[in-house]
């Protein structure tokens, strides 16, 4: 139902080395799964994903939702297509100045339907899903983060998409509100037959979430496997990045080994995913 051939993003800017964000990525997503896309910081996740609604449009390479090759439209078609797809964010990307019926509303509102009381009637059903009914006057300031990003959730499906893309949407909650938001996606997926596609870099979302892995580093997906494949004691990943991913992560070193000094105080990160990896059973 997503499908990405051989998908290429390269930034450009005057007079600075173009960088390759994402780097010949070909994928293929099922309808109504729960695809996660894992990653260290820089490896091109978030540039993959706005590759699949064109928010980057990608250099080269084709993507196609639905049927819809999405790489062959322009203008209106395109704007159009997109509806089928929603999307949310770390951020929440909320307006501050408008209730949260209203944000939700908005989104109804660019997708280009007129009617006032649709609008209306689609946002109060899209908050329904979420369970956040209660909270339509309110605006954003008023909302912890879980409830902002429930709200996000409600904006992005009230366009009725086929698909939801989620850009690190826990990255800024704590793990009870991760579960709580974590829970809406899994609802929304089973419920409404939505395919996910989610971007992060906690290998514990994937584990929770995911039928299906990317790993990705250096804008290349360097790795697939079934999610389920993480439950099995006898699983390795085949890549040294996959396999530290599913390590226990952070190791500092808080021996007296260093010497104070600005270079010194910043970590190096590659021998420090060696250590790391030699923790989690072993690189070769
Ligand atoms: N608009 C842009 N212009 C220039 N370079 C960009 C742009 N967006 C991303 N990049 C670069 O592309 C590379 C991939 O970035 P991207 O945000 O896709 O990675 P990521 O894996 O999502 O990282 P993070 O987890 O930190 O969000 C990085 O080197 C980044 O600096």
């Amino acid at each position: 139902m997503i499908s990405l051939r051989h998908v290429t993003t390269t930034f450009a800017a005057r007079g600075k080395e173009p960088v390759v964000a994402v780097e010949d990525v070909s994928l293929e997503i099922p309808q109504g799964s729960i695809q996660g896309i894992i990653g260290f910081s820089g490896a091109g996740k978030s540039t993959l994903l706005r590759n699949i609604n064109l928010l980057e449009r990608p250099s080269t390479g084709e993507v196609e939702v639905a049927g819809t090759e999405l790489t062959s439209l322009d203008g209106e078609e395109l704007r159009q297509a997109r509806h089928q797809i929603g999307m949310i964010f770390q951020g929440f990307n909320l307006v501050n100045n408008l209730t949260v019926a209203q944000n939700v509303e908005l989104s109804l509102k660019f997708a280009g339907e007129s009617s006032k009381s649709v609008r209306q009637a689609r946002a109060a059903e899209a908050l329904e899903i979420v369970d956040i009914t209660e909270k339509a006057k309110a605006y954003p300031a008023q909302l912890s983060g879980g409830q902002k990003q429930r709200v996000a959730i409600a904006r992005a499906l009230a366009t009725r998409p086929q698909v939801l893309l989620c850009d690190e949407p826990t990255s800024a909650l704590d793990p009870f509100t991760t579960a709580t938001v974590l829970q809406y996606l899994a609802d929304v997926n089973r419920d409404l037959g939505i395919t996910v596609v989610i971007v992060t870099h906690e290998m514990e979302v994937i584990k929770a979430l995911a039928d299906d892995v990317a790993v990705m580093e250096d804008g290349r997906l360097v790795e697939k496997f079934p999610a389920a494949d993480l439950h099995r004691e006898d699983f390795t990943p085949r890549t040294s990045i996959g396999r530290y991913l599913m390590s226990d992560g952070i190791n500092v070193d808080r021996g007296g080994g260093h010497t104070a000094g600005a270079e010194e105080s910043a970590p190096t990160p590659a021998p420090r995913v060696e250590e790391n990896l030699t923790a989690a059973g072993g690189v070769r």
